[in-house]
């Protein structure tokens, strides 16, 4: 079995600080894109529609099958409130990938990413598996992102890229399958330290079209 990090940083975000439970009436723009309900659907199965804004993060694990080995991902669900946004670092810097969500519906959420990215590539491991999931393709109707600007863009950073549905579960358990696909085995690797992979960067990502 091998062990692997995903973190889940949110896009950065501005605005007035939730309530300790319960979503507030003015939501900070970036918060509630996806990313609880994204690990929630790989580890469950299950999807919320009223589930609570995290509080600092969680963590949670999942262990699956991938050809002929066992991954575990050891998955830190980070919060997107601006006034947890100093914690972040805590949780990428020992990981091996991280998620990067931005919700299809909201500009604005796509914009901030980048700044993800820039932190990540300055900040986070050298070798850190980046994917980008722009979630809620079910809500193609009221969409603001395209869905070509957001593939053309992973593919100039070398991310992995697909629009998610953790609501309709579409593309959640591909995601960590390329992820897991991207992170080079451990056998050279002690499997707990969950850093210190190589990563081989591969041209193109398969994915899955959605809605
Ligand atoms: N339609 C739709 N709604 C979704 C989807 N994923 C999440 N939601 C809803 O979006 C809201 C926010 O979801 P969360 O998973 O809490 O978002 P988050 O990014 O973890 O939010 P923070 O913890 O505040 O950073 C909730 O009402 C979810 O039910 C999706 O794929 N489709």
């Amino acid at each position: 079995m091998r062990a692997m990090r995903a973190a889940l940083p949110a896009p950065r975000s501005y605005g007035h600080p939730a309530k300790p439970s319960g979503r507030p009436k003015a939501l900070p723009r970036d918060t509630g894109v996806g990313k609880s309900s994204i690990v929630w659907r790989f580890v469950e199965d299950s999807f919320d529609p009223n589930i609570n804004p995290t509080i600092g993060a969680s963590f949670m694990t999942k262990t699956v099958q991938y050809q002929n080995e066992l991954h575990k991902f050891l998955i830190w669900d980070t919060a997107g409130q601006e006034r947890f946004r100093a914690l972040a670092p805590m949780y990428y810097r020992g990981s091996a990938a991280a998620i990067i969500v931005y919700d299809i519906t909201k500009e604005e959420t796509f914009s901030t990413l980048k700044n993800w990215v820039k932190e990540l590539r300055q900040h986070g491991p050298p070798n850190i598996v980046v994917a980008i999931a722009g979630n809620k393709c079910d809500l193609n109707d009221v969409r603001e992102v395209m869905e070509k600007d957001a593939k053309d863009y992973a593919d100039s950073i070398h991310a992995i890229f697909v629009e998610t549905s953790a609501k309709n579960a579409i593309n959640i358990n591909e995601l960590f399958i390329e992820i897991s696909r991207r992170i080079p085995s451990t056998d050279t690797n002690p499997p707990s330290s969950g850093k210190g992979f190589k990563l081989r960067r591969q041209p193109s990502v398969t994915k899955r079209s959605c809605c």
